[in-house]
């Protein structure tokens, strides 16, 4: 897969996203998330698609598998490269995920990879052990959940930095930990917990990183992306 830092266009229409891209000279891995997809729908895939760019598609899919599995099996077809579904959703529901996007992959495309967000970077420690009474460590939190996506078949998870390690000794190098709560050093962490920066990311294993708000809101985002691409400089 693309190892270029992931741009995560949390924007809320197609013309700021085609603005925003236009901006750059080159491939990007680029993240649709919630926000633009429920506003501008798969036409917006198109749209990005037709610029060239890769597309990870991150709907955090939870549900029970049958409806997990109808709505991978729809999304297969608009041609992505990432999907993910939350692994709190369990390993029936993961299993049905990818048995959806095999199902709905068109013949002669490739299949999306499919990772399962573990514990949300906005959640810290405490937060999970009281509000979710998960009482173990957030990390044997991830990496139990981490476990059960590579057992039920998926590529990989979204976890934190802090956590890329453990994955890796538990579940191989190739298992995709891809990377959110990237910061540059200094830089505001806003509603993330578990942040770290691009280079730390690279020396604990991140196969990927997803750079949001420190690229899109930076003064010079085509700078700030290229100052984070060289911190990075790729796992593969
Ligand atoms: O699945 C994700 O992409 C995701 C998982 C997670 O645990 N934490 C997380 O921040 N994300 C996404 O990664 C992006 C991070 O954005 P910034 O905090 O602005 O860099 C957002 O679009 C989030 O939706």
């Amino acid at each position: 897969m693309n190892t270029n830092p992931i741009i995560a266009l949390d924007l809320s229409s197609k013309v700021e996203v085609i603005e925003f891209l236009e901006q750059f000279n080159e491939k990007l891995f680029v993240k649709v998330g919630m926000e633009l997809y429920y506003q501008e729908g798969p036409a917006i895939i198109q749209t990005i698609k037709e610029m060239g760019h890769d597309i990870f598609l991150d709907l955090k899919l939870h549900d029970i598998p049958n409806t997990v599995k109808s709505a991978m099996k729809g999304l297969a077809k608009l041609g992505v490269n990432l999907v993910n579904v939350h692994a709190a959703g369990g390993s029936q529901m993961m299993q049905a995920a990818m048995e959806g996007l095999i199902e709905g992959t068109p013949v002669g495309q490739e299949r999306p990879a499919l990772i399962a967000v573990t514990q949300l970077t906005s959640t810290t420690e405490e937060q999970m052990q009281k509000e979710q009474n998960i009482l173990t460590s957030l990390d044997a939190s991830v990496i139990n959940y981490a476990v059960l996506a590579k057992e039920a078949g998926l590529d990989g998870v979204v976890c934190s930095v802090l956590e890329a390690k453990g994955i890796e000794e538990a579940c191989g190098k190739t298992f995709f930990k891809v990377t959110p709560g990237i910061r540059l050093a200094g830089g505001e962490s806003h509603d993330q917990k578990r942040v770290a920066t691009p280079d730390f990311a690279k020396s604990e294993g991140s196969t990927q990183i997803v750079v949001g708000r420190a690229i899109t809101k930076a003064e010079n985002p085509v700078e700030a992306y290229h100052t984070v691409q060289q911190l990075w400089g790729g796992n593969a």
